[in-house]
Order: structure tokens, then sequence, then C-alpha cells
């Protein structure tokens, strides 16, 4: 699928799999099961965090609910500006339920923390980030982020959620992709 134009797998299936119950596990222990504040709600970052977000949910060992967001970050379609659009909104309050965003990249930081910003001022019981991967070195604002699957090099990638133009979200392993591919 799609030969020629990634150049290389980054993080396999099998990778990103074991990874996912890692953190799932990790993350479940934090959260008391049978809180008044009711079961833990997952907030997924459209459209990117879906393949993440429903893999995630399912390696949870606890039990979990979703909601979703989307958010435009205007800017090149390689990067992001930090000015951020609410495209979809959620449907629910999450005035006192402990919130989880669950993303699948951090690569400027601009659109977490803005959306960080964003959720707070709705008051939920606690609000906590987990990301599949990270680019430690293209960060411009630091997040505070507990939870990362895979720090990866400044390249773009694509796959398991993430796109150039729309396309190879279907991917089923994160990889870079041919720089012939955007013209870089
Ligand atoms: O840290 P940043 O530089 O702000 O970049 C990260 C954001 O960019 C991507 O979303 P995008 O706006 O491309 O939308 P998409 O998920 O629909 O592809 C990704 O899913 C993150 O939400
Ligand atoms: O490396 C990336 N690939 C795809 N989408 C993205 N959005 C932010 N960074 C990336």
């Amino acid at each position: 699928m799609y030969e020629g134009d990634i150049a290389s797998v980054l993080i396999s299936e099998e990778q990103i799999r074991a990874r996912t119950a890692e953190l799932a596990e990790d993350i479940a222990k934090r959260y008391p099961t049978g809180a008044p504040e009711g079961d833990l709600l997952l907030i997924g970052v459209l459209k990117g965090a879906v393949f993440f977000m429903t893999d995630f949910a399912r390696a949870l060992p606890i039990p979990s609910q979703m909601e979703f967001m989307a958010v435009s970050s205007y800017g090149s379609s390689t990067s992001s500006s930090g000015v951020v659009r609410i495209l979809k909104d959620l449907d629910k309050d999450i005035a006192g339920r402990h919130v989880l965003i669950v993303e699948d990249i951090i690569d400027s930081g601009l659109t977490l923390s803005w959306l960080m910003r964003n959720l707070k001022t709705r008051n939920p019981a606690s609000l906590e980030v987990v990301t599949l991967l990270r680019k430690p070195d293209a960060v411009k604002i630091d997040v505070d982020v507990r939870d990362v699957g895979f720090d990866i090099p400044n390249e773009f990638v694509v796959g398991y959620g993430l796109d150039y133009a729309e396309r190879y979200r279907d991917l089923p392993y994160i990889g870079t992709l041919d720089p012939e591919v955007y013209g870089g």
C-alpha cells in the first residue's frame, strides 16, 4: 500500500500495540473505579487520534467513556501555527469529571497547549494527557504531559491516524514520508 511514498517504518504495528498496552495498564492504576466522578472520560482529538483512541480504550482495564473534539490549527499542511479554531466541540459538560486527552502527536505543542487551557476553564475534576508520539526537538511551547508513547525525531511522519493531505491515515504503522511526496 502506498508503495514508494514511505521512506521508512519508524514504529511498527507490534511496537504500537505493546506500548499502548503498557500505557493503558499504567494509567488505569491512577483512576479508582467506582469514584463519584464517574468513569474516566477520554477526549480524542479528531481526526489523527482516532486509531490510538480506540486501541487505547480497548487496552484500558477500567471502564472509560469517549468524547471527541475537532480543532484546526491554521498553518501549512506540515506545520501548525498555534491559532486554533474549534470545528466540533464536546457534546457533554465535563465539569467534575476525570478527563484524559488522547492525542496522536505533540509536534510544536501549540494545539495541545491551547486545548488544555480551553478544557481547564470547564472545571474537570482532573485533566491529563496521553500522547502516542512526541517530537522533543520540535516543541515550541512546553506542555505538561506525563504519558508519552514514543519520542521521535523531528521528521514528518504518517500512518496510524496521521496524515499528509488526508492520505496515509489508514497505514497500520508509523512511517516517514519520502520527501518527494511533499516536495521537501
Ligand atoms: O503540536 P502541534 O504542532 O500543534 O501538532 C499536533 C496536532 O496536529 C495534528 O492535527 P491536525 O491539525 O493536522 O488535524 P488532524 O488530526 O485532523 O490531521 C495532530 O493530530 C495534533 O492534533
Ligand atoms: O509529523 C506529523 N505528521 C502528520 N501530522 C502531523 N501533525 C503534526 N505533526 C505531524
